[in-house]
């Protein structure tokens, strides 16, 4: 493809996905490999250089932009190499018009940036949401070591005691460490939060949002394998790809649950009163993994955080019910956003007076409310809120 080309199909891939931002349709990743499946023609570099255009015009856009074309030309304002790209040529971009539509830049749509700033997340803290984020693994304690684990390259240390990073792309699950389960992809601030949950062996322990796992493998391996780990989630494609993640990993105490979503207390009546600990790594707006997903930003509304925000707070209040006495909840999300954090949690507390807040000892983070929050900026993490409490 010639560069003239490669922005005209980024265009053409930025005006699927402003589709699909605005009906809630396929993610970006998807829809570019879905594009490149029905094109043969292009090549590995083709590739990797129409998603750095696509993935760059997403970032540049605050609110949702009119076009893919409105969000190309946004980029090559300051890019005068990318705007002679558009000389009308076959396969090129037709020729820029000064008077046509530019999109609008900045962080987010205004009424998610004005909530962001309203949070503390402004200037440098809300654009750290929207660089390129590392590639960071933890070394499975069930079958490694960071200090001792060979990898064909090394990565800095985390402070997350077996965390390890890498640059972008960094094919780590080409490696043989992968393959045989001594390493998973897991972001710096995702482990730290796992350690929040000071999960031991021999605990009863429920991940009650766990996806496709990712923590609960981080549990397992803090539990040494001994105990009761049970992965919950109302999203059965998920759920079901933490099975062979756990054979990977060794993690052979993790159990799954499947619910209904509004019905969860049906599944989980055998467990109440019997929990340990119960990790909430709760559905959330995800406006603190904007670095990887810089697209969401454009999905969020405020009707959509509303609904999402009342979800949380009804797992929260079933959470209790699962806990044995002084047992604990650890209350996540991914998101820098006080509704889903810092006054979800506050509010909890105040519906739940048998609930005491307590401190985390972590190695990163600032103080936020009851809890602590973690950001792209002052961490470099993914951004997340995380809080405990204990049943009196
Ligand atoms: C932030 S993600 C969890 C990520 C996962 N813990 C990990 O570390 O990879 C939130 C999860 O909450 C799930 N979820 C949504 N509504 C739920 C509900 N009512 N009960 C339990 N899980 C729910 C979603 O399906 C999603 O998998």
């Amino acid at each position: 493809m010639t560069p003239q080309a490669r922005v005209q199909a980024a265009i053409e891939i930025l005006d699927e996905v402003i589709a699909a931002a605005r009906r809630q349709g396929a993610p970006a990743d998807r829809i570019i490999t879905e594009w490149f499946r029905t094109r043969r023609f292009a090549g590995s570099k083709d590739r990797r250089a129409v998603r750095e255009l696509v993935y760059g015009a997403i970032r540049a856009c605050g609110p949702v932009p009119i076009s893919g074309r409105a969000a190309m030309l946004r980029v090559a304002q300051g890019d005068a190499g990318l705007s002679a790209l558009f000389d009308g040529g076959r396969h090129a971009p037709a020729p820029i018009d000064p008077l046509e539509e530019v999109a609008q830049g900045g962080v987010a749509p205004d009424w998610l940036a004005q909530r962001l700033a309203a949070g503390g997340v402004a200037g440098a803290e809300a654009l750290a949401l929207l660089d390129r984020a590392p590639l960071d693994v933890r070394v499975n304690a069930l079958k490694a070591d960071r200090a001792s684990l060979a990898l064909p390259e090394s990565g800095e240390a985390l402070l997350a005691p077996q965390g390890l990073r890498f640059p972008a792309n960094t094919p780590v699950e080409g490696w043989d460490a992968y393959a045989q389960g001594q390493i998973e992809v897991q972001d710096g601030g995702s482990q730290l939060v796992c350690g929040a949950v000071e999960a031991q062996p021999g605990e009863t322990v429920i991940d009650l949002c766990a996806g496709a796992g990712g923590k609960t493998l981080a549990l397992a391996a803090a539990m040494g394998n001994r105990g009761r780990l049970i992965a919950c989630d109302v999203d059965r494609a998920r759920l079901s790809r933490l099975a062979p993640r756990a054979e990977r990993a060794g993690a052979l105490i993790a159990e799954t649950i499947l619910m209904n979503p509004n019905r969860e207390v049906e599944a989980l009546a055998p467990l109440m009163g019997q929990a340990d600990a119960v990790l909430i790594d709760a559905p959330c707006s995800g406006t603190g993994t904007c670095r990887r997903n810089p697209e969401a930003r454009w999905r969020l509304t405020e009707v959509e955080l509303g609904r999402i925000a009342g979800i949380q707070s009804r797992l929260l209040d079933l959470a209790v019910g699962l806990l044995k006495p002084g047992g604990r909840i650890i209350f996540v999300t991914c998101s820098l956003l006080d509704e889903e954090g810092a006054d979800q949690f506050a509010a909890f507390l105040a519906r739940h007076r048998t609930m005491r807040p307590e401190p985390i000892d972590m190695a990163a983070g600032e103080k936020r409310g009851q809890g602590i929050r973690l950001s792209p900026a002052r961490d470099a993490t993914d951004g997340f809120f995380v809080a405990r409490a204990r049943l009196l």
